[in-house]
């Protein structure tokens, strides 16, 4: 008889590799229904084409200033090869929600592979419906009955995982005392928090444990913060802002930490290492710097055995 053969799927949001494909990332974002929740799909469709149009040439001229491709499709490409050499029994795949490789391609190349069970793994350590579930929805729809699935919804509580996080953070400044850190988080539009969506309650418990860890460790910042970074358009989203939150540092140094991302992307490499930094410049913040997201260190490969296992 056949041994079953196990796949691991990391889920992520993707990212433009050129104009082309920012006007894709954006299309399929703004068309995604736990993006833009109104329940008509023609309201939604209209706005997303209004918001592709009006967007597209200025995001792209973020992108310009890295290099012309967000870092998030090779950064995950060298995590899947990581795991496929190091996590043994699992054949590791990628799967990207708005731009490829996508999911419905993804899982008929799993079906040639012979793959009969699935972990499921968004590459989101705290639940959100902007996010998580999209991203599994997605996968889910297009699997069918082909796989046996298993789902990691969250991982933040891992300690494995924050050890990670905490070696970055400690391996960046000589000095904590004279830092205030700040974790930084992707904003999400307070309506969809309204609605139920755990992300704002799980980011403070992730805060929480992190802060305690590093008490614990001896390792005293001037200050802990959380902030939310990105906004777009009119509505009210998470607070407090990023910007605001650097307005309080002036003549301080700042340690900013991406806790919201697993792999660097755009809103790291662009927005917070470019654009947050000329704002802090402009506040009069001493000292800026930027930690790197776990991205496709040994150490997170070794925290993702510990998560699936
Ligand atoms: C209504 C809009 C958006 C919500 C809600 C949102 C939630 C959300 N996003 C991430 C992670 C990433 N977002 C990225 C880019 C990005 N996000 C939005 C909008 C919303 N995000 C836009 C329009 C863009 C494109 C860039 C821009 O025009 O500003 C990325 C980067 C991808 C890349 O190119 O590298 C990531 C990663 C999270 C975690 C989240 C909710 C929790
Ligand atoms: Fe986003
Ligand atoms: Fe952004």
């Amino acid at each position: 008889m056949q041994k079953n053969k196990k796949a691991l799927v990391l889920l992520n949001m993707g990212g433009a590799r050129n104009k082309a494909e920012l006007k894709m990332f954006l299309t399929n974002m703004f068309n995604d229904k736990n993006i833009l929740t109104m329940k008509s799909n023609l309201l939604r469709k209209l706005i997303a084409t209004f918001i592709v149009t009006s967007r597209l040439d200025s995001a792209w001229k973020n992108y310009e200033k890295i290099g012309n491709e967000s870092p998030i499709n090779k950064l995950t490409e060298k995590l899947v090869q990581k795991a496929n050499e190091k996590i043994e029994d699992f054949m590791t795949y990628q799967v990207m929600r708005y731009t490829p490789p996508f999911a419905k391609n993804v899982i008929e190349q799993m079906k040639k592979d012979e793959i009969t069970e699935v972990i499921l793994l968004p590459l989101y350590s705290q639940y959100s419906t902007t996010t998580t579930k999209s991203s599994l929805e997605d996968f889910i729809y297009f699997a069918k009955d082909n796989f046996k699935i298993q789902i990691i919804e969250t991982f933040y509580k891992n300690d494995s995982f924050n050890e990670c996080i905490l070696d970055e953070i400690i391996s960046k400044i000589q000095s904590p005392s004279e830092y205030n850190l700040i974790f930084s988080a992707h904003g999400l539009p307070q309506k969809i928090v309204d609605a139920g969506d755990p992300y704002e309650k799980q980011m403070n418990e992730h805060v929480k444990i992190l802060s305690d860890k590093l008490s614990q460790k001896g390792i005293n910042f001037k200050s802990i913060n959380l902030a939310y970074q990105s906004k777009v358009g009119p509505l009210k989203w998470l607070e407090p802002s990023l910007e605001n939150m650097l307005k309080n540092f002036k003549n301080e140094n700042v340690l900013i930490y991406p806790i919201a991302f697993i792999v660097d992307n755009s809103e790291t490499d662009f927005e917070l290492d470019i654009e947050y930094r000329e704002i802090a410049h402009e506040i009069g913040i001493k000292d800026y710097k930027v930690c790197k997201c776990v991205n496709d260190s040994d150490e997170f490969i070794e925290a993702i055995k510990d998560i699936i296992k």
